[in-house]
């Protein structure tokens, strides 16, 4: 199929609801300032809940009777609804369909939505209704690998494997990606332990290499940092389904040899660095502050800032 232009398909959508029959139910339901939410209604008065930006969320799942509608009924319905919500100025729709309603993701995209995104039991659709071509922001642009550099000051080694699934078996140093919701210390942490059986502790963050187009990522952009992680544990029990190889090694001989990757190369060298000059001039630590309105809490890497330029006050 040809490729539209981003306003393309959404432009061949405004004629075509121009000339559509209206199914949809009484007016006015959905409007007013900031986000109010309809009742859950049948496809008859397809209704949603308008966000702060003056779009509209329509979830199938709260529709009345949703497994005894048709997709015909559906597609006529949403034309209806998309001629009342354009008249009314709003800027986009947002269509969440749970999985097993996925027959409506045809008739919807016969009407001009686009996949947004898509999670294990739903997908969501858009359509933008706004002048010129769409401001709705994309889906998730990254996937996040983290990977341990264990490194024991006491005997200068540190811990490295070599993946069982890869063409070439070089030295790396233990990882994986990041789960939901997870922290990059903890990232690393677990997946040192799943890996090679070594407890650790996260002690600060020492690279970030962004990759675009990276072949394991789905077509998405590869963000993998890798921590400093100070040891626990010694005894090595590593995962036989993910590793060929794990030790010990002597940090200068990660640094000399060949047969390793060109990042792990250049973490050992700047781990050799720290280890001689101060770990303080190669360390990005952690710290956790309050999310502004939210009442979240999020953490901030960076280098060590000494205590007074933390409480400053601006007139020191
Ligand atoms: N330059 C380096 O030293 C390396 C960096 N990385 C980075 O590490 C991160 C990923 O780490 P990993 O150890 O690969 O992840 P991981 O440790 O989370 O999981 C890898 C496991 O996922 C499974 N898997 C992956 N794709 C699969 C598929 N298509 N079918 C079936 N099973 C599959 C395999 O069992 C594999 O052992 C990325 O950010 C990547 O860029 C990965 C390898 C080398
Ligand atoms: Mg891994």
């Amino acid at each position: 199929m040809p490729q539209l232009p981003r306003g393309g398909c959404w432009r061949a959508v405004i004629a075509r609801a121009r000339s559509a029959v209206l199914f949809a139910g009484p007016r006015g339901a959905s409007g007013g300032p900031g986000c109010t939410r309809d009742a859950p209604s049948g496809a008859g008065e397809l209704r949603g809940e308008l966000d702060r930006f003056g779009g509209v969320s329509v979830r199938l799942a709260r529709l009345d009777a949703v497994h005894r509608l048709d997709p015909v009924a559906f597609q006529r319905a949403l034309q209806a609804a998309i001629q009342k919500w354009r008249s009314e100025g709003r800027v986009a729709v947002w269509l969440h369909i749970p999985i097993l309603q996925s027959r409506f993701i045809a008739p919807a995209a016969s009407l001009g939505f686009c996949f947004h995104h898509a999670e294990s039991d739903s997908s969501t659709l858009t359509l933008w209704l706004g002048e010129g071509p769409s401001r709705l922001p994309g889906y998730a642009t990254h996937q996040v690998g983290v990977a341990g550099a264990v490194f024991d000051e006491n005997t200068r080694k540190i811990l490295v494997v070599q993946d069982r699934n890869k063409l070439k078996n070089m030295w790396k140093f233990p990882g994986g990606l990041s789960e939901p919701g997870e922290d990059i210390g903890d990232t690393a942490v677990r997946e040192v332990f799943e890996e090679t059986g070594i407890k650790s502790e996260f002690r600060s963050l020492l690279s970030i290499r962004q990759q675009h187009t990276h072949p394991g990522a789905f077509g998405k952009s590869d963000m993998y940092i890798i921590c400093r992680l100070k040891p626990h544990s010694f005894t090595i029990n590593f995962c036989q389904r993910e590793c060929l190889r794990c030790e010990w090694m002597d940090l200068s001989d990660l640094v000399k040899t060949e047969n390793t990757t060109p990042i792990t190369s250049r973490v050992a060298r700047l781990l050799l660095y720290g280890y001689r000059e101060g770990f303080d001039k190669i360390d990005l630590t952690v710290e956790e502050l309050p999310a502004v309105y939210t009442g979240l809490f999020y953490k901030i890497y960076h280098k060590e800032l000494p205590d007074s330029y933390k409480t400053m006050t601006g007139t020191d």
